[in-house]
């Protein structure tokens, strides 16, 4: 089977760029996404996904899925290491895991979740705990969450060389400020959200997330940035969309939020496999002579 991927290999030309040309029709980039490919996607109104990944196997199929954007998530506090919220996980903790995910891609860009306490205390803190994040763990990006009063953080990061992507509407690090769970930027908050985005592109972000915000005013902020936002609970206007990869394909069980929805049972899948060996285990049907040496 012979795909116009496979000619352009074999005949040893430099693949389109992502956002042009058959490999963006297949899904696929071409080489390494890069920001200014994010920005080209929204200036051609082409939605785009992204997805948090903590691992090697998940950064490679997300990847050879198409998936532009991973992000290393201070999620894994949750979703790898089994802390009750995203507030104890560390950057040592975190580390490793970004470096299992920039080893294994080809093409997506990987950002890097700076944790809580490891960029707020100062712009030089921000950009220490960067430069780590992309000198140790060769993440191209770092996220980190907050508006206004984060924008010195944005700047000398950008400065510096490290490309930010910005986090407004429930930022889960400010969980016992925002007094739980809660939707973000409902009524007159929607004008405070507005400023937390336009000040944060004006900083040098190259993309917002916007988590738990009123479909609307998520429409709005969209239209009036020139750079990608990225919705969770955050309705359809928005440029891109993100999940924890774990909702999504419904590895994580109990009651998700409101925004997830499950693209696969992941949970069901694994158990009944670990069900499987351990029964067969169990009767003394595995291994069977195939598996043995002899
Ligand atoms: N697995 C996972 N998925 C996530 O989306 C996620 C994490 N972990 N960890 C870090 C943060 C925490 N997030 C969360 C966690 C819970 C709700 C939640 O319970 N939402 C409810 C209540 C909303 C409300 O009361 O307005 C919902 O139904 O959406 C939302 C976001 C998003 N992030
Ligand atoms: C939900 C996304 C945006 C996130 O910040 C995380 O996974 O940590
Ligand atoms: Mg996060």
């Amino acid at each position: 089977m012979s795909t116009p991927e496979s000619n352009r290999a074999s005949a040893g030309e430099q693949p389109a760029p992502y956002g042009s040309g058959s490999a963006t029709r297949a899904g696929r980039p071409g080489r390494q996404v890069r920001v200014h490919h994010l920005r080209e996607l929204k200036e051609r109104g082409e939605p785009w996904p992204m997805l948090t990944a903590y691992d090697m196997y998940t950064a490679e199929l997300f990847d050879e899925a198409g998936i532009p954007v991973l992000l290393v998530g201070d999620s894994a506090a949750n979703n790898v290491f089994g802390y009750d919220t995203s507030l104890p996980v560390t950057v040592d903790e975190l580390l490793p895991l970004v470096r299992g995910v920039t080893r294994s891609v080809k093409h997506a860009l990987v950002v890097a979740d700076l944790p809580f306490g490891s960029y707020q205390l100062s712009t030089e803190q921000a950009l220490a705990t960067s430069v780590r994040f992309m000198k140790e763990g060769r993440a191209h990006a770092v996220k980190l969450e907050g508006g206004r009063a984060f924008t010195p953080h944005v700047q000398a990061l950008t400065a510096a060389g490290v490309p930010v992507m910005g986090h407004i509407g429930f930022t889960p690090q400010s969980e016992h400020n925002l007094g739980g769970y809660r939707v973000q930027g409902r009524g007159a908050a929607a004008e405070e959200l507005l400023a937390d985005a336009v000040a944060l592109q004006e900083a040098g972000a190259f993309a917002v997330v916007m988590e738990m915000v009123p479909a609307e005013a998520a429409k709005r902020i969209t239209h009036e940035l020139h750079i990608p936002t990225i919705g969770i609970g955050a309705g359809p206007d928005c440029d891109a969309q993100v999940l924890v990869w774990q909702d999504m394909a419904g590895l994580r069980r109990g009651k998700a939020p409101r925004f997830v929805k499950r693209y696969a049972d992941l949970a069901g899948v694994l158990s009944g496999a670990a069900t499987a060996f351990a029964e067969e285990v169990r009767r003394g049907e595995f291994p069977a002579p195939e598996h043995s040496f002899h």
